[in-house]
């Protein structure tokens, strides 16, 4: 599936637009990096690619079907890793993947297996039956992965997943969400962290909502 935003210009209420006539396009197999500095509007964009904010103009559009909402988004099997994790913190890890999972139509077994895969190619093995308000940031941020990543989604959007994480765990998640990608995801990715961009095929560079850079190619 390929992921279009085209001329898109974002506003929050009517406040002046804080992304502006932005475009950008990412397809199956290919990771696109949102970068930028704090308070550039990367999270912006990428709400409005997940449908959960609607565009002032311009549009977003999956295979060229402009996107309405985010149910409409869910349909389509795009899939958001919020920054701040939107994980239930009185429920366990397990519990927070097999949710997601249930409501996607899978069994309760297949929910229970699913989600235990996830949580051990994240390392949280030992943390599935723990609460969520119990597990460090470090932890609660891999476990939004593992939620995201079980649901096979085919767009993940994923804003800023590893900046609490250590080396090792940054380089793990890095290589799952190219892993997902070379399953044929389309996979969108929001980063501070030059390195992680690098191994992004394209890059889209946010100033003050504009975009400044034209997207690169690597390699
Ligand atoms: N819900 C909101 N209501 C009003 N303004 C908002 C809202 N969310 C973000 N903004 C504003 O939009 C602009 C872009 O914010 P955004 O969160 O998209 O930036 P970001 O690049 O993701 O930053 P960070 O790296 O700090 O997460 C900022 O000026 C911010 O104050």
């Amino acid at each position: 599936m390929k992921l279009t935003a085209d001329r898109l210009t974002v506003a929050y209420g009517k406040d002046r637009p804080v992304l502006r006539d932005i475009s950008a396009s990412v397809a199956g197999g290919q990771m696109l990096a949102v970068t930028g500095s704090s308070g550039a509007g990367k999270t912006t964009l990428l709400s409005a690619l997940a449908g959960l904010l609607r565009p002032v103009s311009g549009q977003v559009s999956i295979d060229g079907l402009p996107l309405r909402d985010r149910d409409h988004a869910v349909e389509q099997r795009v899939v958001l890793i919020p920054q701040a994790n939107g994980l239930a913190p009185i429920l366990t890890a397990g519990e927070n993947v097999q949710i997601a999972l249930l409501a996607a139509g899978a069994s309760a077994a297949e929910a229970r297996r699913i989600s235990a895969d996830a949580l051990a190619a994240l390392g949280l093995d030992g943390q599935t039956d723990q609460l969520i308000e119990e597990l460090s940031g470090g932890q609660q941020q891999r476990a939004a992965i593992a939620r995201g990543l079980a649901l096979h989604g085919s767009i993940i959007i994923a804003d800023e997943v590893t900046s609490e994480l250590d080396a090792a765990n940054r380089q793990n998640v890095l290589r799952m969400l190219r892993a997902e990608a070379d399953r044929g995801a389309a996979v969108v990715f929001a980063t501070h962290d030059p390195q992680a961009a690098a191994i992004c095929d394209e890059e889209i560079h946010l100033v003050d909502g504009y975009a400044v850079l034209p997207a690169r190619t690597h390699g």
